[in-house]
């Protein structure tokens, strides 16, 4: 075995056939055992049977001597003394006192017999036991098999594997054991025949004594069986015990060892998850006041320069108190220097955990993005009670309530945190009467404004209340803007003051305007902020939270340089001017998608996974779309047109209807997937959705889906973006990463990403979809023309498009970098004016 397992590295499979093997091994034992134990009980049924039969005997025995006596006693009333008669009584007499204490002696043998019996059962029971959790280890086993699959061979396994071998040796030799048990069992058997024969011949000639020794010496016999296979069988279970324990001990330690093993295997695939814990866990002990404001820094600088002492450490005190992890990252805590940047987003949306549109994209994206160039990130999100929080992972709530003020009082919070995909997060939950994030829904309650005015203010004050040395304080569009004027107006005043502050419009059409008093609620100053200049609106009285970002941010940014364009003049919604004032510090920087989340080779949404060089899943895809939809599918090529999306006018809703038709004209199939915030928009494609009720080529479902969303990416042939405006964008990007070619409307993002595939003055590797630039029917119907074309007449041509499409680098990997580029410069001239 030896030599087996140490012939080198390809070793695995041998690991886990020889495991097998033992398993197997053990089932046969346990079966063998399982027989003996069956045979064992049907003998001790006839011996209790033997004992009854012996019982009767015995009664009819005691009859018969009282009937005798009866005699006697007659024969002395007599007087009769003398005779010969009286003398066989006298022997009679005798021979039945005799007998009488024979009968008490076989009386006490068999309940001696029933005793034995008793502990037989009992051991019996001891067994099923040890075999129910013998089959338990047997699972675990199995389980651990897994786990070791995922590792490479190791000396020490084999050790352990041997020794594994050994006890199931044992256990084998415990069931030969069984085996002479149950040859006794057969003797005790014999005897017990010949017991009865001899009985038989005490009915012949009962009152002779031979006869009384001979039941004297059988009933000894038996019992000494009985000891004999008592104190076998106990001695057997004590070492099958033994043996179990051992086999217990080694395999948890296997276990053990292997969950080890594949907790290092997942820190260096997926280290991110296990840092943000590490990152969480100093948070939780600062905010806690359990270690001190530099210490938690330092711990932080090695959690950024993810420091291979504290992963140990992290480790090793995995399952123990908190406090020994805590003093072993304490001892670790030397002072650093950093050239990471400690960056904190304040959000409204985080995908998946809780996404409306294409913001929670970007949180999640952009922030695992900046996370693996080694920066420190956070997020801070409200929590909402309709997020999907089993996408968080470690929820917990810290022994901590920040106070945060709002209309005059200061409000408690509770604060969450958990991690979500890989990165740290905060979950603020107002103790308000309001509830505001109590709502079932993310947006579009009354007070609004309130709600994340409130929010933007407890962010603050959980970032300040923390200590942190934060450099980049990132905010989110309107329901964040607040954030920036709280900052220098109000925190920066206290000494909160190292971060610079980014804010990011990803939608110029929602602003977050209201009367300027309502500024008041979160404790900023509605004299000093409601000037043309700062807070108020450029075209009425109202204060405008997206305008105060602008004016109060160190950068500005938008989602893609065509955007950026655009907002400068009409796209700006009024904000134009302000803009141009603070073009210096604006730019526009193109979104990329979550690779790891939209991959087709491992989207477990799928029924098959697929890549650019396997397209046969992608059909496969196709098929259990339109079957799941109850779509045709006679025809494998027809083409599929697909489109997910916010049902609202930016999207082009009159031109998604016009798709519908005009794919239907054209003989392919349309799948939409949306929901409306907007009741008459729902409403109209409610009875859109009707009138195709019974045709089979046409599916709309209105609503939210995130697992259907990425069955449509994988089964449409091409997808419909025809926005009128459209910031960035990121359904044509997945639509791409998943093989679907696009069909857009040329503004925004979709033009920085989208290039058309017949603009000859574009080089023809960059020619990636189809476009239109007139928000009308007309410009879609030819786009949608030309696409329907190339796919039935070319389809060589079209495959290698699709196949273009899939390897293009949508990453956020090249917009990261710009995003970390900004946000260095900002830090530096910070520095250079401290
Ligand atoms: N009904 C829906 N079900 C599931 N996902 C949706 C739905 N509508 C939109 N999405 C998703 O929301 C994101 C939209 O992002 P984006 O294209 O930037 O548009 P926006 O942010 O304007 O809604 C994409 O990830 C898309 O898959």
């Amino acid at each position: 075995l030896n030599k087996k397992y140490n012939d080198g590295d390809g070793i695995s499979n041998l690991q886990l056939e020889d495991l097998v093997g033992l398993i197997q091994n053990t089932e046969k034992n346990i079966l063998l055992l399982n027989q003996a134990r069956l045979q064992a009980m049907e003998h001790a049924d006839k011996i209790l049977k033997e004992k009854e039969a012996l019982q009767r005997k015995i009664n009819i025995l005691e009859t018969r001597l009282s009937e005798t006596n009866a005699q006697h006693k007659l024969s002395s009333e007599g007087n009769v003394s003398d005779s010969p008669l009286l003398l066989e009584f006298d022997v009679l007499k005798e021979d039945n006192i005799l007998l009488k204490e024979d009968i008490e002696f076989f009386k006490t043998k068999l309940i001696e017999i029933a005793e034995t019996e008793e502990g037989i059962f009992k051991l019996e029971k001891e067994r099923a036991l040890l075999d129910a959790s013998l089959r338990e280890l047997e699972s675990r086993f199995i389980a651990a098999q897994a786990n070791m699959m995922k590792l490479g061979p190791r000396d020490a396994w084999w050790e352990k594997v041997e020794k594994l071998e050994d006890l199931l040796e044992t256990t084998a030799n415990q069931v030969e054991h069984a085996a002479v048990i149950l040859d006794h069992n057969h003797d005790l058997q014999d005897r017990l025949d010949n017991l009865e024969a001899s009985l038989q011949a005490a009915n012949i000639s009962k009152f002779s004594c031979s006869l009384v020794d001979l039941l004297q010496q059988k009933v000894k016999l038996v019992e000494d069986r009985f000891q004999a296979c008592n104190s076998e069988m106990h001695s057997q279970i004590e070492l099958y015990e033994h043996s179990i324990v051992e086999f217990h001990d080694t395999l948890s330690k296997l276990i053990e060892e292997s969950e080890k093993r594949s907790l290092e295997n997942f820190t260096g695939n997926m280290p991110s998850e296990l840092w943000s814990k590490i990152s969480l866990l100093i948070d939780g002990w600062l905010l806690e006041k359990k270690i001190a404001y530099n210490d938690a820094s330092m711990l932080r600088e090695m959690v950024r320069k993810r420091d291979s002492r504290l992963r140990e450490a992290y480790l090793s005190y995995r399952g123990t108190e908190n406090r020994d992890v805590m003093d072993s990252f304490l001892k670790m805590a030397l002072p650093g220097t950093s050239s990471g940047l400690h960056i904190a987003h304040i959000a409204a949306e985080m995908a998946p955990v809780a996404k409306v549109g294409g913001l929670a994209d970007v949180i999640s994206g952009l922030g695992k993005a900046l996370q693996k160039k080694g920066h420190l990130v956070e997020i801070i999100l409200p929590k909402y009670d309709c997020m999907q929080v089993d996408q968080v992972s470690n929820l917990k709530v810290l022994d901590v309530l920040v106070q945060s003020y709002f209309e005059g009082n200061m409000f408690n919070n509770k604060i969450w945190t958990g991690t979500v995909e890989g990165l740290p997060v905060y979950f603020i939950e107002p103790q308000h009467p309001a509830m505001f994030f109590s709502r079932a829904q993310y947006y579009g309650e009354h007070d609004d404004f309130k709600r994340f005015a409130y929010f933007s203010r407890a962010a603050l004050e959980l970032l300040y209340q923390s200590g942190k040395k934060v450099d980049i304080i990132h905010c989110h569009d309107w329901q964040t803007a607040f954030v920036a004027p709280l900052y220098w107006d109000v925190y920066a005043n206290l000494g909160f003051n190292s971060a610079r502050i980014c804010f990011t419009c990803h939608n110029f059409e929602y602003q977050g305007t209201a009367p300027a008093r309502d500024l008041a609620w979160c404790g900023l100053d509605v004299e000093h902020l409601d000037r043309p200049d700062r807070m108020r609106d450029n075209s009425h009285g109202r204060i405008n939270a997206v305008k105060g970002a602008i004016v109060y941010s160190n950068i500005v940014t938008t989602v893609s340089p065509t955007y950026a364009l655009e907002v400068r003049s009409e796209g700006g919604r009024g904000l134009q001017d302000t803009l141009k004032v603070h073009s210096r510090k604006f730019l526009g920087i193109l979104n990329g998608i979550d690779t790891d989340t939209w991959n087709p080779s491992t989207d477990r949404y799928l029924k098959v996974q697929y890549n650019a060089k396997d397209l046969q899943g992608k059909a496969a895809n196709k098929a259990a779309l339109r079957e799941q939809l109850n779509l045709a599918s006679a025809y494998p090529s027809q083409p599929l047109v697909g489109c997910i999306t916010r049902l609202v006018a930016q999207k082009g809703v009159h031109l998604i209807r016009h798709a519908i038709y005009k794919t239907a004209e054209l003989g392919g199939q349309f799948v939409l997937l949306g929901s409306s915030p907007v009741p008459e928009i729902q409403r109209e494609f409610e009875g859109i959705a009707d009138h195709f009720q019974n045709n089979n080529n046409i599916r709309l479902i209105l609503k939210y889906d995130d697992a259907l969303s990425h069955c449509i990416y994988a089964a449409s042939d091409m997808f419909i973006v025809p926005s009128i405006f459209e910031p960035c964008g990121l359904t044509q990007m997945i639509a791409m990463r998943y093989g679907s070619v696009p069909i857009v409307r040329k503004t925004g993002g979709l033009n920085d990403s989208v290039f058309d595939f017949d603009d000859e003055t574009i080089p023809m590797e960059v020619r990636n979809g189809f476009t239109f630039v007139k928000a009308d029917e007309q410009g879609l119907s030819s786009a949608m023309e030309r696409a329907f074309n190339c796919y039935t007449r070319k389809p060589e041509v079209w495959k290698q498009l699709v196949q273009k499409d899939m390897t293009i680098d949508f990453s956020w990997d090249t917009s990261a970098s710009q995003y970390e580029d900004i946000y260095q410069k900002a830090v530096a001239r910070a520095r250079a004016v401290a």
